[in-house]
């Protein structure tokens, strides 16, 4: 099939959602865990509350058993300091193993969901999403989502905690001075709302340049051959080379808006200490400031320190976090449009009866035409009856891959119907329709899973017998050959097959189900003339009973066809016998001679 993947779509749907609507989206996902998290924030809290009491303990010492020269009265007050301690690290112990596994499972369970919808989206959505983007978006955006979840939300909670509760010790040890501290929050909230908008747009745009790097790797690796084979290894190095800068640069950009925020918030609270300071030197050189008081009051100021200076890590996260979900949602709220209707019409009992009536077809894509998309199918109308074999022919580009892919609803007509048995494909229940209909793909996919398995998605619950049955049919003995025979594991992780064993197990995962019908899209294309003879024989056992829509770019392909229609112009422009159209089509009968004779050209040259 020809295939072009447009531009991907990276732009975010909605550039502008705010930070908290895009955060709150993932409620539903994080709602399990809100207890624990609520937990280990309520433990953070307690442990933070052990650290600010620390300095009043102090002042007890000063004020107290120092100041009274009572060394005796140490005691009580260590005790204390031991146990603030200890109490502080166990809480901090517990915060995180409270958010640690409740986490993993949010985002267990979004990456669940997130295939789940990959699977149910319709191809035209894959059509356009490169593989990177989606990658990116099921592995490091769900990382950030949950990296925001165990620290992130629980410090925000926490940090504003201590806020609060360490400038009410500090007011209740001296307002003034307190009061001076507390101002500070006024600044720094005006400060971050002013940087957010600035981190907000570099966040997103550093998500997707990680989406953009993940594809062009993927792309590398999956074109090593190729690259390798006409030297261009050097020039998709220096594509991903500018790629990566681009991401460096926007790295940088982010670093730079972060640590101008980090230098002020690190030097406001600097300023707010000096002069609280001075004012405390001065109001302890009067007497009306205990040393002690002075010193616990500095003692707490200096414990709020941390959650004051990490207000802009936790506002990066929190924007890292609001465009991962912006990124993640796009893909979770993109339109299923090939679905089950609510009410499916039971399927009768399976014929084979295979009717396209006045079939039109675009691609979403597609170049407009006066306004309207250009259509790659003008009106397709062809009967196929029970167990027929038909070969559809056509000049390449003219539409056969994408009429075989509407068959089984990998995309939907845009005008007229296809019935299977007398029934609106669009009114059967998907997964029935798509147990009657099986495909095999001229580029044969398999998985990273053993030959049985491969085999076996034509039919979960299929025994050994019909999986060697299958192979039998697509001449796939090569399969006994194999190390461990079945449970030889192929695919990308797997052992390397060639070109025609794959197909031929590829056709072997059509056929295994029995189908109703079976649709071909140029199967055995990489398969020698005597080896496509053989499959052939073996398939003609199948075909019998089986109503097959064949694409076929050889004349040997054409021969397993009852009968043969010819594609041209989005039309159906003849049907027949092979023989019928040979003697009375020339352009059926320039297409097959130009292909042999490309076959040919190229079984010599092999
Ligand atoms: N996903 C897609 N989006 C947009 N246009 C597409 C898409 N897939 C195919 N096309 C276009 O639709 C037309 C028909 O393509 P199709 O693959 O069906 O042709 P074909 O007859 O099977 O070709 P071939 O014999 O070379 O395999 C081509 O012009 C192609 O560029």
């Amino acid at each position: 099939m020809t295939n072009s993947k447009p531009t991907a779509p990276t732009a975010p749907a909605n550039p502008r959602t705010t930070t908290t609507a895009s955060l709150k989206r993932l409620l539903p996902f994080a709602r399990p865990a809100l207890p624990a998290l609520g937990a280990s924030a309520v433990a953070a809290i307690v442990a933070t509350v052990c650290g600010l009491t620390f300095p009043l303990v102090i002042q007890w010492i000063i004020d107290g058993p120092i100041a009274r020269r009572q060394l005796g009265g140490l005691w009580w007050p260590a005790v204390l300091l031991v146990i603030l301690g200890v109490a502080e690290a166990t809480l901090f112990w517990a915060r995180r193993m409270l958010a640690t596994r409740p986490t993993m499972r949010v985002e267990a369970s979004m990456r669940a969901a997130l295939y789940e919808r990959l699977q149910q989206l319709p191809v035209s959505f894959h059509d356009r999403w490169p593989a990177g983007q989606l990658l990116s978006r099921a592995v490091s955006d769900l990382s950030t989502i949950r990296r925001f979840l165990a620290f992130g939300l629980v410090f925000l909670v926490v940090n504003l905690a201590t806020f609060v509760i360490g400038v009410g010790i500090l007011i209740t040890l001296s307002w003034p001075l307190g009061l001076i501290v507390a101002a500070l929050a006024i600044p720094l909230v005006l400060l971050s709302f002013q940087y957010e908008s600035r981190y907000q747009i570099l966040a997103r745009r550093s998500q997707d340049q990680v989406g953009d790097l993940a594809t062009v790797v993927e792309e590398s690796v999956l074109g090593v051959r190729i690259l390798k084979a006409f030297g261009r290894s050097s020039h998709l190095r220096r594509s991903f080379l500018r790629q990566a800068g681009d991401l460096r640069d926007t790295e940088l950009s982010k670093s730079k808006v972060i640590s101008v925020l980090w230098a002020v918030i690190i030097a406001l609270p600097e300023i707010a200490l000096g002069i609280a300071l001075v004012l405390g030197v001065r109001q302890v050189a009067a007497g009306t400031l205990s040393a002690g008081t002075l010193v616990a009051f500095f003692g707490t100021a200096m414990g709020l320190r941390w959650p004051i200076d990490s207000i802009g890590w936790l506002l990066a996260i929190a924007n890292d976090t609001a465009a991962a979900s912006d990124r993640y949602f796009e893909v979770m709220d993109a339109p299923v449009t090939v679905t089950s209707p609510d009410h499916p019409i039971p399927a009768p009992n399976p014929s084979g009866r295979l009717r396209l009536k006045d079939v039109r077809f675009h691609f979403a894509d597609a170049a407009a035409v006066d306004g309207h998309p250009a259509d790659t199918l003008r009106g397709i109308d062809l009967d196929l009856h029970p167990g027929e074999t038909v070969a559809l022919v056509g000049a390449t580009g003219s539409g056969k891959t994408t009429l075989s892919a509407l068959i089984n609803r990998l995309y939907d007509v845009t005008g007229g119907s296809i019935e299977l048995d007398g029934v609106d494909i669009r009114d059967l229940d998907l997964d029935v329709l798509r147990s009657r209909v099986s495909v095999a793909f001229e580029e044969p996919t398999l998985f990273s899973a053993s030959v049985r398995e491969n085999v076996l998605m034509g039919k979960p619950d299929g025994s050994d017998d019909e999986v060697r049955a299958a192979l039998a049919v697509s001449r796939a003995d090569f399969v006994d050959e194999l190390p461990w025979g079945l449970d030889t594991r192929i695919g990308e992780q797997g052992m390397s097959l060639s070109g025609g064993q794959r197909q031929r197990l590829a056709l072997a995962r059509a056929v295994v189900a029995h189908p109703s019908v079976l649709v071909m899209d140029d199967p055995l294309s990489a398969l020698d003339i005597h080896t496509e003879a053989e499959v052939e024989a073996g398939l003609r056992s199948v075909l019998a009973g089986t109503t097959t829509l064949v694409i076929a770019h050889r004349a040997s392909t054409v021969m397993l066809a009852d009968r043969v229609a010819l594609l041209q112009h989005g039309r159906i422009a003849a049907v027949g016998t092979h023989s019928e159209l040979m003697s009375t089509v020339p352009a059926y009968r320039d297409l097959l001679a130009s292909r042999d004779d490309a076959a040919r050209a190229a079984e010599v040259n092999a």
